[in-house]
Order: structure tokens, then sequence, then C-alpha cells
């Protein structure tokens, strides 16, 4: 790597202990000083508390002149100088240093920066230097600010929604508590929407929020949250560009807004699948320092008619069952899920009908690697000059027809619906489970939950595909669509020309990322954004 220009370097008291501090473009790096004077004011034996201490498993060495730290500048949250006198009072908190060094060292800055903890959580740690003279400590803290305020793709204002209803309803708490103070310490200012009923962030988004003012829209919710904000943004960025959205072959312009999400809904699949956790403390760090995660979107049309975008999961059959159960169980909170599931697992419905597809030839991977795609190391796209293979054509009875358009795990699932799932590679995993007894639907599902794999079963298929298209035996009339788009159930005239009549309705919905579609019949085209496109702090879309 090449060697960066040292800023600034001093020696500086931390805890203690002499450090050599230096900063470059780069890094900020802290190393102690040697052992054996390294004492100050007389050497302080007694222990002291440290305001955060999370554990440091990167960026600590320990070599022969003690133990050295480095934090990259594009992880420093922020920096600010410090009130010495006031940090050393003993009110009976902790305190941050024991007086009797400081009063060598009487002006400190306090750097804060992220720090990787386990299982993909970040949090933000603190470190505090102390200096011999004001004019030094002035001069770290102006030149630490100017290193951040030239990482431009920080965000400076945002426009948040808090959907109070998803998940435990604890958005607003959530938001309050854990997200809003470090907003603040990063200096980012907020306009703060607190959504009144379903489909508010989106309208809002689509007509009147005044997009310019903001680099970046966040949703505090779950999965249809998400949803809410890219329905608004992609709607409106194609509203005013003249682009026809009900045409399945046209482009679509990519917004410039990116979407953040902090996690408070019932099974935060985008969250989780993309920064490994759904952690609302972690989504906001990553929101903070700019992160930006591409991602695939598909647009889900029925005879020219735009339906909607999903970007997780299209489920017909298991999972549309399970989400059209649960809609009537909210109340339940994210436990309506087990509950529907279940529920629906024993009704073992099946659906016939032809999915056909067009298989994703022009690219390197398949749905049965070991590999795992998440944010910050996604695989880049492998295009391959040519575009081989024609449309397949298979017609059956299914359990479940899933499209995964990225891993979908989520915390009931951590490998997910299909594990090696791209997120930004211009297809979806198209996932069929026909007909099988219920108990190797059983074991096909808890497999997502283990280490085995869930597509080694005779009973299930998985082609990664750039489009695909079903279409349900019954042709289901405008009358039937009518009743669901009503809200009413439709066991779908059981019985008429339908011949293997066992109680097995004729139709399932489609869950498209969480909400119900109407329709059984669909058209579904896949693309990735050669732009950022959404998730945890991310910008987007193209089309199709
Ligand atoms: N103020 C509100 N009142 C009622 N519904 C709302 C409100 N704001 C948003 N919604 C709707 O609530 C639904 C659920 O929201 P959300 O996705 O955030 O939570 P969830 O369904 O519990 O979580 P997940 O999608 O992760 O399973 C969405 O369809 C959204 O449109
Ligand atoms: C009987 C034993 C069952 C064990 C099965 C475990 C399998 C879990 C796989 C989970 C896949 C989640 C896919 C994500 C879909 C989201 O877009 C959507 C909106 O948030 N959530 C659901 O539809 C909620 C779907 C919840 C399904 C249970
Ligand atoms: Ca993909």
């Amino acid at each position: 790597m090449e060697k960066q220009p040292r800023l600034l370097a001093s020696q500086l008291l931390l805890k203690n202990s002499l450090f050599e501090v230096s900063l470059n473009r780069v890094l900020l790096t802290w190393k102690e000083i040697a052992t054996k004077k390294k004492r100050v004011s007389g050497g302080i034996h007694h222990p002291f508390k440290v305001g955060f201490c999370f554990p440091k498993f990167l960026r600590r060495d320990k070599g022969e002149s003690g133990t050295s730290h480095g934090v990259s500048v594009s992880e420093i949250l922020a920096v600010r100088e410090l009130d010495v006198d006031s940090e050393t009072k003993d009110d009976g908190r902790w305190q941050k240093m024991p007086q009797k060094s400081t009063e060598a060292y009487p002006y400190a800055f306090t750097v804060s920066y992220v720090e990787r903890a386990w299982q993909h959580r970040w949090r933000c740690s603190d470190v505090t230097f102390h200096c011999l003279e004001g004019a030094l400590c002035q001069q770290w803290v102006q030149t630490i600010r100017e290193q951040l305020t030239a990482l431009t793709s920080r965000p400076k204002h945002l426009l948040v929604y808090i959907n109070p209803y998803g998940g435990k309803q604890q958005g607003e708490r959530i938001y309050e508590q854990k997200v809003a103070p470090l907003f603040t310490l990063a200096s980012i200012s907020t306009h703060v929407i607190v959504t009144e009923h379903a489909n508010h962030a989106r309208d809002h988004l689509r007509t009147e929020a005044e997009l310019k003012k903001y680099d970046g829209v966040v949703c505090v919710g779950g999965d249809g949250m998400f949803s809410e904000m890219v329905h608004g943004l992609v709607s409106r960025t194609q509203r005013d560009n003249g682009v026809d959205q009900n045409s399945p072959e046209e482009k679509l312009v990519p917004c410039t807004l990116r979407i953040g999400i902090i996690p408070a809904g019932s099974t935060d699949c985008i969250c989780y699948a993309t920064v490994g956790i759904n952690d609302p403390v972690t989504s906001a760090l990553h929101i903070i320092v700019g992160d930006a995660q591409p991602m695939d979107v598909c647009s889900v049309h029925h005879n020219n008619t735009f339906l909607r975008y999903s970007v997780s999961l299209l489920g017909y059959g298991f999972y549309g069952d399970v989400l059209a159960d649960s809609e009537r169980k909210r109340w339940m909170g994210p436990a309506r899920y087990d509950f529907s599931g279940f529920k629906t697992f024993l009704t073992h419905h099946y659906y016939e009908g032809t999915v056909s597809f067009l298989p994703a030839t022009d690219i390197l991977g398949t749905p049965r690697d070991k590999t795992r795609c998440r944010a910050g190391y996604h695989q880049p796209l492998f295009l391959l000059p040519e575009y081989k293979g024609g449309w397949r054509v298979i017609r059956g009875k299914f359990l479940a027809i899933n499209a995964a358009s990225m891993s979908c795990a989520c915390p009931r699932s951590p490998k997910g619906l299909s594990p090696a799932a791209h997120l930004a590679d211009g297809t979806t995993d198209l996932i069929l489970v026909r007909k099988c007894s219920r108990f190797n639907f059983l074991r096909h599902l808890l497999r997502h939950t283990s280490k085995y794999d869930q597509f080694d079963m005779n009973f299930v298929e998985v082609h990664r595909v750039r489009r695909f298209r079903f279409t349900p035996r019954y042709c289901q009339s405008d009358s039937e669509l009518d009743l669901r788009e009503n809200g009413k159930r439709l066991f779908s005239q059981i019985c008429r020309d339908h011949p293997a009549c066992s109680c097995s309705p004729a139709y399932s919905s489609w869950n498209c990322d969480g909400e119900i579609l109407p329709h059984a019949a669909i058209e579904v085209g896949c693309v990735t954004t050669p732009y950022n496109l959404l998730c945890k702090y991310t910008v987007h879309s193209e089309s199709i």
C-alpha cells in the first residue's frame, strides 16, 4: 500500500501512558512509548474506569514497546475538545482520567470511532488524548475535522421516517435512544417524521418531500418500511423523468438519494442480509460513515401493468400463505410469523402452474456455491460477453415458489432462503419446491436453520435467473382479483375445473417483501444497478 505522508505526529498522554500519536489521510494511529519511563506524574497505580468499553478484537497490537492501535479516518465519527477540569472532577460517577496525570497534560480531545465488535456488530468507541499545550490540542482537533469534512460520501442532512407500528412497536424508542445521539455526535441534521398510517412515507416521498435538502432518507422499521422508501423514491424519479413504470422493458432512471434502514421490524431481512445483523446501532454507524451497497431490484408486472418492486423475497405458496394469514394477527408482533408458519405448514397446500424463466448464463457463480455475499464484500459482477440460452418452462404442483434476490437471511434463518445469492449481480435465485410429503417439507424448512443444504433434496430445484413468469393452472377472473383486493381470501371456486380437489385452493398469493400481491400470474425482471441501489445506506436503481 502506498505510504501516506503524515499530517500530524505528537507524543500525547492516554490513560497515564505516553503514546506516539500519528495522523495521515488514511489512518489515525497511537502507539505506546517505551515501557520503562512510560508512567508520568508519579505513576498512577490505582485502577480507573473508562467511558465506553467494547471488545477491541481488531486494531490492537501488543509489540515490544507496548500497545498500538489504528483507526481508519473513514471510520472516525467525531472529534471534540474536552473540558479537562470538568472531566476530572469526582462527582461520584466514573472518571475518564485520574487527576494527577492530567495536571501535566491539561488539554484534551476525544476521538469517537467505529469499533468492530462481535458478529458484525459495530459500536462507537471513544479515545481521549491529553496534550501539554492548548494550541497543539486545537491543531489536532482541527486537522482531524478537516479530514472528516473531506469525506464526501458522508451524509449531512437526513430525512428520517419512523414506523411506530412495525415489529414490536419500538421504532420511536429505538430511534430516540440509540440512533439520534449518534447522528448528533456526527453532526448530522435530521428531519424526523413519525408515520401516521401505512404508505404515509411512500406518498410523502413520492409527492411532497423536498428531496434536494437531503443527502439520504432513512427508515426506522422493517422490510415493509424499506419497501415504502423504494416505491416512493423510484416512482417519483420515474415520474419526474417521464418513464412509464408499466412497461416491463423500459429502463428505470436511477435515483440519486440513498436509503438507510434502522431495523425495527419483525423480519428485518433486508438489513440482516446486507449488514449481517439487525442491530440499530450498527446500522446507524454504517449510515454515518456513508457506506453504500448496490442491490438487485425485481420489478413485478401483470399484463403490462406495474405491480411492485421486490428486493428480497417474492414467494408464492408457503410464504404467500404465511403472510396472508399473519397479516390478520399483527397484534401478536413478530411471533405472528411463527404461529402462521406452523399453521400454514399443517395445511400443506400445493399450487399448480407453469414457471418460465430465463437462466442467467452470463455470470459466474451458482445458487449452490458455498460463498456468502454481504455488504462490503460482495462479489463484483463477472459479466461474460455473450448472453446464451433461452427460456425454460417447468409445469407442476408446487408447495412454494420463491425468488430470492438476496440471501434473505434473518434472525429466524441466519443463512437465509438462498445463502449464496448475491446482493448485486442482476439475478434472483428461483427456488421451486414441488409437492412432497409433510415430513419432507419439514426437513426442507428446518434446513434453513441448520448447516445442511436445503436444496439437496429431490423435490427442490434452484435456478439463478434474470427473468421469470408464473401462470397458475386455472385462470384468475377479474372478479376474483377484485375480491382479493377487497381483502377477502378466496378459496377460488374450489372444485370447479379442479379434478384433483383435496381442498387445496387454486391460488396462493405472492408475498412481495412482506406485502401481499393480489395477482397470481406475474412476470418478473431482475436487474442490478451499475449505480448503488439501496440498502443499509445506499443509492439506486436502473431496470430490467
Ligand atoms: N403509522 C403506521 N400505522 C400503520 N401501519 C404503518 C404505519 N407506518 C407504516 N406502516 C405499515 O406497517 C407495515 C409493517 O411495517 P414494517 O415493515 O416496518 O414492520 P414489520 O412488518 O413488523 O417488519 P418486517 O417487514 O421486517 O417483517 C408496512 O406495510 C408499512 O407500510
Ligand atoms: C415449521 C418450521 C419452520 C422453520 C422455517 C424457517 C425458515 C425461515 C425462512 C425465513 C425467510 C424469510 C424471508 C423474508 C421475507 C421478508 O421479505 C418478509 C417481510 O419482512 N417476511 C416474511 O414474509 C416473514 C416470513 C416468515 C416465515 C416463517
Ligand atoms: Ca441477486
